[in-house]
């Protein structure tokens, strides 16, 4: 059976496959016309609301790769900067590697105090971790493929010693549809997973769950036959909790 989460308030909320998920985000963009960048930046906003309550005044790293979970990551990374935050973006690659929405934020988050490490700078990654207060996990999320590999699985491993990880969607290494590890995976203390819940987070070490409003309009849902039952009351976010 397909599991079920419920908001605090009691109402019902479906899980979603990583596919699923992708022809929600398919549906969004190209029938109803919602672009990538708005769903993205109430994704980066949220984060970045989370991370600072969770670092309490301390210093952020922001852990990024190159697709529309780094994209958010690095979005957040932003929000953080602009609030005064001491905030540092690690990037699981060089920095002119990046494509398409994730380069994007990058290059506005150029105009911020931000300090960007870039993936040939890392050295020791642990060294970037140290003295967080809190690690934004935002490499990769329900674009998972296989085991992780490279400086993506060298950061994961890195956040063991983190005093406080918070995972954007899917903790980093675990597959967003069954939960299951097939490498190193991050093992936050929160998860703040956009618009659905995916089913694998039932399943899964995913700390506190929290799902973010991004503005995916209910024509979505209805198109793809989800039955969706608005969770948010007007909230920006919302905890989930298991409901079977
Ligand atoms: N409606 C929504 O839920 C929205 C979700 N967003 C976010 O986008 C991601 C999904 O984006 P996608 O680009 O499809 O994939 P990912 O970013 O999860 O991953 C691609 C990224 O990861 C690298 N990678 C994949 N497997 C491995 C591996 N085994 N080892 C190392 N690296 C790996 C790959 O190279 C790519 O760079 C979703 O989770 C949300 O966070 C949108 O931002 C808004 C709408
Ligand atoms: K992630």
């Amino acid at each position: 059976m397909t599991p079920q989460f419920e908001t605090t308030a009691g109402v019902a909320v479906p899980a979603v496959t990583a596919e699923q998920m992708r022809e929600v985000d398919r549906v969004a963009v190209d029938e109803i016309g919602l672009a990538l960048l708005q769903m993205m930046e109430h994704a980066g906003r949220n984060l970045a609301e989370v991370a600072r309550e969770v670092a309490d005044g301390g210093r952020i790293v922001v852990l990024a790769g190159d697709g529309g979970n780094g994209g958010g990551g690095i979005c957040a990374a932003r929000h953080l900067a602009n609030g005064g935050a001491d905030v540092t973006l690690v990037l699981d690659r060089d920095a002119d590697e990046l494509t398409g929405a994730a380069a994007r934020q990058r290059r506005v988050l150029a105009a911020t105090d931000a300090t960007i490490v870039s993936e040939s700078d890392v050295g020791n990654a642990g060294e970037h971790l140290r003295d967080a207060a809190v690690v934004v996990d935002a490499l990769v999320g329900y674009g998972l493929s296989g085991a992780l590999r490279g400086t993506a699985a060298t950061l994961v491993e890195a956040t063991a010693d983190a005093a406080h990880v918070v995972s954007l969607d899917v903790p980093s290494g675990v597959d967003a549809t069954t939960g299951d590890a097939p490498g190193v995976a991050v093992d936050p203390d929160v998860s703040l997973t956009l618009a659905l819940p995916k089913t694998g987070l039932a399943e899964a070490a995913v700390g506190d769950l929290l799902l973010a409003d991004i503005g995916i309009p209910r024509g979505v849902y209805d198109t793809l036959g989800i039955d969706y039952t608005d969770p948010f009351a007007g909230a920006r976010r919302v905890w989930l909790r298991n409901r079977t």
